[in-house]
């Protein structure tokens, strides 16, 4: 699987500024990429003169060095993504917004900014003010641009003071371009102990809940988040999903770098490999949870935590069926995790569910009840299977009051991560493969991704579900879930006995685990 990724780097360009001093900038972009499986390339801006301690000149390239460098990239090294740091005056913003504007031109890649014109100790790193190019110029071209808190304040003038002003800063500044905006709050603490990050992409706001590390090696933490959504962008990963494992990322450098010793300032963020802990990765706010209220997230309503238990961590075979008939014949050959989905119910919905729970009794199942909540509880079926966006709708405080068990859909880290604070009984990962059971073409994971997000809990019952038939379940099994859940591998099998039977072989001899990264 290494082996495999490597042979496959996507290639990410940073168009940034040179750090004399290692830390950030180029420096910090091309570890980065290198460290999370990409292949880096490298538009140099400014030569700048620094240190830990200062930074003495920015030497800004001409035009045409720039342009040479962003041609020669374009004719053979063709993006999968791009990270764009500091710009040094409004004439290279005019040059870069107007290649950008061909380049997605003849294809449209991710462009990552991170709007950097002042250094932390407040010095300004352009020549001249480049606000009003970026604004109107860079910002279109861009997919997501990472102010922190003082670059949200130059970018819009307006004075950042708590939760509401960053929301409605964020606001303003998408308005230009329509471009995502991921505020990062590393510079001031809305609650105590919380780095909390904002996204806001126009429709939908997140809050990204990190732990507070005390750590001097902060040097280059914009830069390396930047770059590292930008490879994971590269990867594949939607928005959200490459801003938690940027984040993630940054997060791991700052509890796990070691660069004390390096000059007599901030020393750089370390750069630590993927992140594989869970105590790296943020918290996803639930609108309305009482600690949401420090955000002004939602309208107050308490988070619903913690579900009945499963009797084991390792729920194995697991095929959804959408007949009593199929429960029935997957019980009599043994099956003891099983899941009723029906899509086109008739008028007989409540007795079908009562003869589940009554086969499940029978068999001693494990039946979780798919969409049907209500019914579930009345019938007092073993569990309940819910999606996403179930979790708005059903009434998760009855289920759990019920005891049932409930099981949460989950499309990637960004979902894992929300569905992993309801604490429900099992999560489920999708889809790992293309299938013609369901439209999932634009949420497909792999077994790679299936692997780095099972590596974050390895004590919960996690499923992995799509796609998944007797030639991939090998592999699938390797990446650390305890299931794979099953449609058509089961039910349009020829054989569904023998079917069932290889199976079982698969789970009795469990494969060594493959390894996330
Ligand atoms: C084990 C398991 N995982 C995922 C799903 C999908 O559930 P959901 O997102 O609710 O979509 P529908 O199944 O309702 O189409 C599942 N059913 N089972
Ligand atoms: C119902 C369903 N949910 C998915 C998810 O990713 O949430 S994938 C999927 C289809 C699974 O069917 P098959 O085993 O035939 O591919
Ligand atoms: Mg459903």
């Amino acid at each position: 699987m290494r082996d495999q990724l490597q042979l496959k780097k996507p290639i990410v360009w940073t168009i940034a500024g040179s750090d004399s001093g290692g830390g950030a900038g180029i420096q910090a972009d091309l570890l980065t990429f290198a460290d999370l499986g990409c292949y880096g390339c490298s538009a140099i801006t400014a030569n700048t003169a620094q240190n830990t301690v200062e930074v003495t000149a920015i030497n800004a390239v001409s035009l045409e060095v720039l342009g040479s460098q962003l041609q020669a990239l374009r004719r053979d090294l063709f993006p999968a993504a791009i990270k764009i740091g500091l710009l040094a005056n409004a004439e290279q913003v005019v040059a870069v917004a107007d290649f950008l504007r061909q380049l997605q031109a003849v294809q449209p890649v991710p462009v990552i900014y991170d709007p950097v014109a002042v250094a932390t100790n407040g010095a300004g790193l352009t020549e001249g003010s480049i606000t009003a190019t970026v604004l109107a110029q860079l910002m279109p071209q861009c997919d997501l641009v990472t102010p922190n808190l003082h670059e949200l304040e130059w970018l819009t003038g307006a004075s950042v003071t708590g939760a509401e002003s960053i929301v409605q800063a964020a606001r303003q500044l998408h308005a230009h371009g329509g471009t995502a905006i991921l505020v990062t709050g590393g510079h001031t603490q809305l609650r105590a102990g919380e780095v909390a990050d904002l996204l806001w992409d126009g429709e939908k706001a997140d809050w990204f809940i990190g732990r507070e590390v005390s750590s001097t090696g902060t040097h280059g933490t914009g830069c390396t988040l930047s770059s590292a959504i930008a490879a994971c962008r590269a990867l594949g990963y939607p928005l959200r999903d490459a801003c938690v494992v940027g984040k993630a990322y940054v997060q791991r450098g700052l509890r796990r770098g070691n660069n004390a010793h390096i000059g007599a300032g901030a020393g750089p963020v370390g750069h630590c490999g993927w992140p594989l802990d869970l105590i790296d990765f943020p918290e996803i706010l639930v609108p309305g949870e009482e600690r949401a209220l420090d955000y002004g997230f939602g309208v107050a309503q308490p988070l619903v935590q913690g579900f009945a238990q499963t009797d084991s961590q390792a729920l194995g075979l697991y095929p959804v069926v959408d007949t009593v008939e199929w429960l029935q014949r997957l019980a009599e050959l043994g099956v003891r995790t099983l899941q009723l989905r029906i899509k086109n119910p008739g008028g007989d919905l409540r007795a079908q569910i009562e003869r589940a729970v009554a086969i499940g009794r029978t068999y001693n199942l494990r039946l979780f009840i798919n969409d049907y909540w209500q019914l579930a509880i009345e019938c007092g079926a073993y569990g309940v299977h819910l999606g996403q966006e179930d979790l708005q709708s059903a009434d998760l405080r009855a289920i759990q009051a019920a005891g049932l068990k409930l099981g949460i859909s989950t499309h990637g880290f960004y979902e894992l991560l929300l569905a992993y604070r309801y604490r429900p009984s099992y999560l489920a990962i999708g889809a790992i493969y293309a299938t013609n059971t369901k439209d999932m073409s634009d949420q497909l994971q792999g077994v790679q991704k299936l692997a780095r997000m099972a590596a974050l809990l390895p004590e919960y019952p996690l499923v992995a579900i799509g796609g998944i038939n007797m030639q991939r379940a090998s592999e699938v099994i390797a990446s650390g879930v305890g299931s794979i859940a099953l449609v058509s591998a089961i039910t349009k099998a020829k054989d569904y006995k023998q079917a069932v039977a290889d199976f079982n072989v698969l789970f009795k001899g469990k494969h060594a685990e493959v390894e996330p990264c």
